[in-house]
């Protein structure tokens, strides 16, 4: 039996995941909320981690070796930078990066530490579950690589930099850090993001008029996914 995660960084990205559940136990621990549910006879703990690489690696974390999850799926939303990706599109992510990690200076590529790698894959058989209920529902979900960083990306020359660098599909703030916790740790995991804006000058203003519908089209998404497992 598995004991599902299921995680977004931001309030809005859980909000309306946690719109399906009733009966939500909620746990406080190092300064957040999880909420512990029954559905489908899984036991699931969903949580938000709040914004950026650091909060999604201690919630990751937690939800693992606190709270003894052994699947790990994510939801949430991203800034485009494919040009097939438009704003409320989904993407389900086979590879991440961290686009800010940068140690150039001593020859090593962008994205990579010694001990680490630069792309970090997510679990195919989860993907392969994803695919099944894309098809089923008729949802157009493309297959990409998603780059993260410690930064809100609001201008074609970082979104540039990122796509060149990286070949990057998308970009997005916790899934790159999600990805290295769940593969030292050996936990099989999934990364889900609707579009909600391009990265570029209009991000921002993008981000606050599109936030909330595309974490819906995400949120939707995964918990067909969740029947699934
Ligand atoms: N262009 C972009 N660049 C980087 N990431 C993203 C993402 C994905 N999530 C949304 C959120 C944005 C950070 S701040 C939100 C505003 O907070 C308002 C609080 O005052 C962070 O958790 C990463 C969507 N578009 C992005």
């Amino acid at each position: 039996m598995i004991k599902l995660a299921i995680m977004g960084a931001m309030e809005e990205e859980i909000e309306p995941l946690l719109a399906h559940f009733e009966n939500i136990n909620v746990v406080e621990f190092a300064d957040n909320k999880y909420y512990e549910v029954k559905y489908n006879g899984l036991e699931i703990v969903i949580a938000y981690s709040k914004i950026g690489k650091v909060f999604a690696s201690l919630t990751a974390a937690t939800m693992i070796e606190k709270f003894g999850c052994d699947t790990l799926l994510f939801s949430g939303v991203a800034g485009g930078i494919n040009p097939e990706l438009k704003i409320g599109d989904l993407i389900i992510a086979d590879k991440l990066c961290q686009h800010d990690l940068d140690i150039t200076a001593f020859g090593h590529p962008n994205g990579y530490v010694p001990g680490g790698k630069v792309f970090v894959e997510t679990t195919k058989s989860l993907r392969e579950i994803a695919i099944k209920v894309a098809n089923e529902n008729n949802l157009k979900v493309i297959v990409g690589t998603i780059a993260t960083g410690d930064q809100f990306v609001h201008s074609t020359e970082r979104k540039d930099f990122i796509q060149s660098t990286f070949k990057a599909d998308a970009l997005e703030m916790e899934g790159a850090s999600v990805a290295v916790v769940c593969d030292a740790l050996n936990v099989p995991f999934f990364i889900l993001r609707a579009i909600s804006d391009t990265a570029d000058m209009d991000a921002g203003f993008d981000f606050d008029e599109f936030l909330k519908s595309s974490a819906k089209n995400s949120a939707d998404y995964l918990i067909k996914i969740v029947k699934e497992l």
